[in-house]
């Protein structure tokens, strides 16, 4: 349902030069499965999931979404793809039903299908309360549950939450998660970047371990844990970022001998 095939992307940056947000990643997403990119801050999760959602373009490999190329079907790719990040904006003066009816239309939903599916979404989310308030009147947990509902109003077979709980409280951060697991319950493909361990033990069926562009680690939990012999999932993310940097380091000194 996704394919990553050797990812690439360089920014050109005035004080850096070039940066290789994404250097050769490569994975593949199936229906039923949620698929967690674990990286710190910078590590380029953000410009994997921006350019499977065709808002960047890569300079380099293969990205696919339910079979569509991102470069060569971006219009496709979009139809097929929900799009939710900690930030995903809410607006003031629209109630929360007004909002979610919004982005049905944008997606092109007609009227008869859309509203029957939004009062499935808004009982299957519980935010029944929120469906007559106003945007500036939420509290941030509702803003969060609007953001997903218009994530899914078009009902895409794939999703991408990209940090979906940045800032939220534990209580709405679990009903969050909970409403991700319950997503793939139903059959979605789902992407889920974050920096919170945690979340991959809990959500994760498999992760991708991401640090400068490159992926360090990929598959379940539990094959990591086996693999590098460490119970523990953040002495493991730590460890393979001190290798990878160990590596670096051993690499420049060959460069700087040879
Ligand atoms: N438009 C841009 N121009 C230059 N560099 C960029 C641009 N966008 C991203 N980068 C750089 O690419 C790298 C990866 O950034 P990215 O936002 O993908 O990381 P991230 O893992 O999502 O981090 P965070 O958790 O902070 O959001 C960083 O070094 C970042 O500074």
């Amino acid at each position: 349902m996704i394919r990553v095939q050797d990812l690439s992307k360089s920014f050109a940056d005035l004080k850096r030069g070039q940066v290789k947000a994404l250097d050769s990643v490569s994975f593949e997403v199936q229906p039923g499965e949620i698929f967690g990119l674990l990286g710190p801050n910078g590590a380029g999760k953000t410009t994997c999931l921006r350019i499977l959602s065709t808002v960047l373009r890569p300079t380099g490999g293969l990205a696919e979404v339910a079979g569509y190329n991102v470069m060569d079907n971006p219009a496709q790719v979009r139809a097929n793809i929900g799009f939710m990040s900690g930030n995903t904006g809410i607006y003031d003066r629209m109630t929360g039903r007004e909002m979610v009816e919004y982005f049905g239309r944008l997606y092109g939903i007609n009227e008869n299908e859309l509203q029957p599916r939004i009062d499935d979404i808004f009982e299957m989310l519980q935010m029944e309360d929120v469906a007559e308030m106003l945007g500036s009147k939420m509290s941030t947990g509702m803003k969060q549950k609007v953001s997903i509902a218009r994530t899914i109003v078009h009902d895409p077979p794939v999703l991408i939450f990209d940090e979906p709980t940045s800032g939220l409280d534990v209580l709405v951060a679990r009903a969050v998660l909970k409403t991700i697991e319950s997503l793939k319950d139903q059959g979605k493909c789902i992407i889920f970047s974050t920096h919170i361990m945690r979340e991959v033990e809990k959500l994760c069926n498999r992760v991708a371990v991401i640090y400068k562009g490159q992926i360090l680690a990929i598959g379940t939990v539990k094959e990591l844990e086996e693999k590098y012999n460490e119970p523990d999932m953040e002495e493991l993310f730590f460890e393979l970022i001190r290798l990878h940097e160990v590596e670096i380091a051993a690499q420049n000194t060959t460069g700087q001998n040879g």
